[in-house]
């Protein structure tokens, strides 16, 4: 239509310019992702259509609205002229589909805006406003008003004027003192931050073929390397990965309800408990503009958790254009920091995040179900504990709600949303509402011990650690997962995380520590295999980074860089020869496979039991919680690639070497699904005879 509409203009003498625009107050999200999958699609090549509109012997002059992204900014800067709403967002966004600008967007954007904002945009496909496009040159004008009238203006003001110069294919690229060496210092940082990553690489080096070839070689330059990426399965797993995201946001109850509103007008938020997890929270409803009230139990605590949460304000403040006005945190209607519990009664919805321990929690649920308002509803932050049995302390568990943070909260993304066996579809769908306001991805999940995502770890960190008892070492571990794509690998995420927080759950399970009965075997726990090495570390005070002292050596308590610990080797030796453990050497397959395999078998019983409606779910969970690779689509994704069979016959293997390891042992619902044929992702959970039982 572009190309027909623009043949019609040229022809039709009494056309004296051309706008192009949007409809319905967007300029274009750019190409249909899911065209990428089908070659026939394709067909149709961009590039040739942009070209087209800048020879155009008449000036086109861009009309943006809403978005212009992809090809739809591709599009723009076809065009001789740049207008731009106020409130447009635009950007190169395809590196984070595992692709690059395919329509000759790599070639003209460096000649519009030089070579660093322009590598900046096309190698991260961040989404800039239009105040920034305006500074950087990409747009020639901004208005708060009507854009197409502003656009029709200035065409008709530029009517008769050379159009050359606003050709940005023949334009040269801005030079740099010292091109050279700014182009090595950052491919050097694109490759370091990839870990794997194809996309950011390949779009640099067609940016940087702009630099170095007339615009035609480039173009052709471009063309190979989207070809290389569109065949890489990087973008394939990055597809998917985006359709994954917005398909979680569907979600269904048992009778098949799935109620999109809000139950509230105006949101008066309470978040108890003040510590790293709280004042996160806080952090990111203030962001997300609701009304907070944020509580401690008493004053030393508050005025703590305040100064935290203020510090945290301010650095996000300096991240947004007019951010102390926007986020106006001084300012009492919007944040509030009390003792009083007397305020509980006008809030609409509760945050509890007190420290995870099940009678506390119970104590205050008890508290909050007599004092809140009726229709007040009642989450608590938690990462492994029983929702019904924190919502059995209340009068209204109907209104109780698992919402699982990632820390840091202000940061992280992923919001498990967990219902209890009485939570209410009107509480999941407030719930989800909230997530979306808080611009973080709500996941919908059924209530069992560590939900989702610390389920499906748990497996993956104990092969680590049975990896260690068996001959591997922290760091050989972590890095062949940091190979993979991980940004930090199990040993130094424990160390991070700090080691006495799976301790004392461990405690609390009677798995070690004084409950343990006299005479339990050191290696076994309930008839499975137990290793003590986290125990015994944390009984040495070795709690990780905290302390200096882990899985690795750091440079001081609270330090950051971790070295690997000959204190560590020789203790693992030692474990060995007392536990009378053979050495072997462990190649960095087992490794991985052992690690990932453990992780995916575990999500495969999850889908069985409908803890979760589908892969997607655990794959956005994966991808935005748990650092897994992007590009490797997610976990399930990722068993999709490599094959169901191959997955059961490693898993096979890996149990029959080790029968007393029970997450190692092929879950049901893979063998099935290997039975029927290696069945494709999008129709796993058909093999299901009872579908999702628990949503
Ligand atoms: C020979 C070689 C030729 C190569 C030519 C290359 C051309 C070019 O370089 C390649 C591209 O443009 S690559 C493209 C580069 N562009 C991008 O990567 C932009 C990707 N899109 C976005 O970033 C966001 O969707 C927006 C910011 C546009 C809207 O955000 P929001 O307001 O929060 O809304 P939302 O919930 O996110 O989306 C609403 C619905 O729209 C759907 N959908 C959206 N875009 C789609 C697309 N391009 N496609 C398909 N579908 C797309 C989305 O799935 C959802 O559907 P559902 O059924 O309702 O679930």
């Amino acid at each position: 239509a572009l190309e027909d509409g623009l043949k019609k203009a040229d022809a039709d003498p009494s056309v004296k310019a051309v706008m192009i625009c949007g409809e319905n107050g967007k300029f274009s999200a750019g190409a249909d992702i899911r065209g990428f999958s089908s070659p026939k699609t394709l067909g149709v090549a961009l590039g040739p259509i942009v070209s087209l509109i800048e020879s155009s012997e008449k000036p086109v002059v861009a009309a943006i609205e809403g978005v212009a992204l992809g090809g739809g900014l591709e599009v723009a800067l076809g065009c001789h002229y740049r207008v731009a709403h106020a409130k447009a967002r635009m950007g190169l966004p395809e590196v984070t589909i595992g692709l690059l600008p395919g329509a000759e967007g790599t070639q003209r954007l460096p000649r519009l805006i030089g070579v660093p904002a322009a590598l900046d945009m096309i190698t991260t496909g961040k989404h800039i406003p239009a105040t920034e496009a305006l500074k950087l040159g990409l747009v020639d004008e901004i208005v708060e008003e009507n854009t197409i009238e502003a656009a029709i203006r200035l065409a008709n003001k530029v009517i008769g004027q050379p159009l050359g110069p606003r050709r940005l294919s023949l334009k040269p690229v801005p030079k740099l003192p010292n091109m050279e060496a700014f182009l090595q210092e950052a491919q050097v940082k694109v490759k370091r931050q990839a870990r794997g990553f194809l996309a950011p690489e390949l779009c640099f080096q067609a940016v940087q073929a702009a630099t170095q070839r007339p615009f035609a070689e480039g173009v052709r330059r471009e063309r190979e390397l989207f070809q290389v990426l569109l065949s890489s399965g990087q973008a394939q797993a990055l597809q998917y990965a985006f359709f994954a995201e917005r398909a979680v946001h569907r979600w269904a109850t048992p009778g098949g309800i799935n109620l999109l509103f809000i139950i509230f007008d105006s949101i008066l938020l309470l978040s108890l408990g003040l510590g790293t997890m709280g004042q996160g929270i806080v952090t990111s409803l203030v962001k997300a503009n609701i009304p907070v009230v944020a509580l401690e139990q008493n004053l030393e605590y508050l005025n703590k958790g305040r100064k935290a949460v203020m510090v945290l304000l301010e650095r996000e403040a300096k991240k947004m254009e007019g951010g102390a006005q926007k986020l106006d945190f001084h300012n009492p209607a919007r944040l509030q920091f009390t003792v009083d519990f007397n305020l509980l009664h006008d809030v609409d919805l509760v945050i509890e995040a007190v420290f995870e321990n099940m009678a506390l929690k119970k104590e205050i649920f008890h508290k909050l179900s007599n004092i809140c308002k009726p229709g007040a509803l009642l989450c608590t932050n938690t990462s492994a504990l029983d929702i019904d049995e924190i919502a059995s302390a209340t009068s209204r568990p109907q209104q109780v709600i698992g919402t699982h943070f990632f820390s840091p909260a202000h940061v992280m993304r992923l919001l498990e949303i967990i219902y209890g066996r009485h939570t209410s579809p009107s509480a999941i769908a407030t719930a989800m509402q909230l997530a979306k306001d808080m611009k973080k991805v709500g996941v919908v999940v059924g209530n069992c011990f560590g939900f989702v995502g610390n389920r499906m770890m748990f497996p993956y960190v104990e092969q680590a650690v049975f990896l260690l008892e068996e001959g591997s070492r922290p760091e050989a571990v972590d890095q062949v997962l940091e190979d993979f794509g991980f940004k930090i690998g199990p040993f130094r995420m424990s160390d991070l995380a700090g080691l006495d927080v799976g301790w004392r759950s461990r405690k609390g399970q009677g798995l070690t520590g004084p409950s343990l009965p006299a005479g339990s075997s050191a290696r076994q726990r309930r008839g499975q295999r137990y290793s003590p090495l986290p125990d015994l570390l944390c009984e040495r005070g070795r709690f990780g980074q905290k302390t200096g002292k882990g899985w690795y050596q750091y440079e001081r308590a609270g330090g950051r860089t971790a070295t690997p610990d000959p204190w560590i080797h020789g203790f693992l030796s030692q474990y060995r020869d007392t536990h009378r453990i053979e050495t072997r050497y462990i190649d960095q397959e087992e490794i991985l496979e052992r690690c990932l395999f453990s992780l995916i078998n575990e999500g495969f019983a999850i889908l069985a039991e409908g803890i979760a409606s589908g892969p997607e779910h655990l794959d956005v969970i994966y991808l935005n919680g748990y650092g897994w690779p992007k590009h490797r689509g997610g976990p399930m994704f990722y068993a999709s690639t490599v094959g169901l069979p191959r997955v059961l016959a490693k898993l096979q293997k890996y149990s029959e070497a080790h029968p007393d390891v029970p997450k190692l042992r092929p879950s049901a619902f893979l063998k099935k699904l290997v039975a029927v044929g290696n069945a494709p992702l999008k129709e796993w959970m058909s093999y299901l005879s009872r579908q999702s039982p628990k949503l």
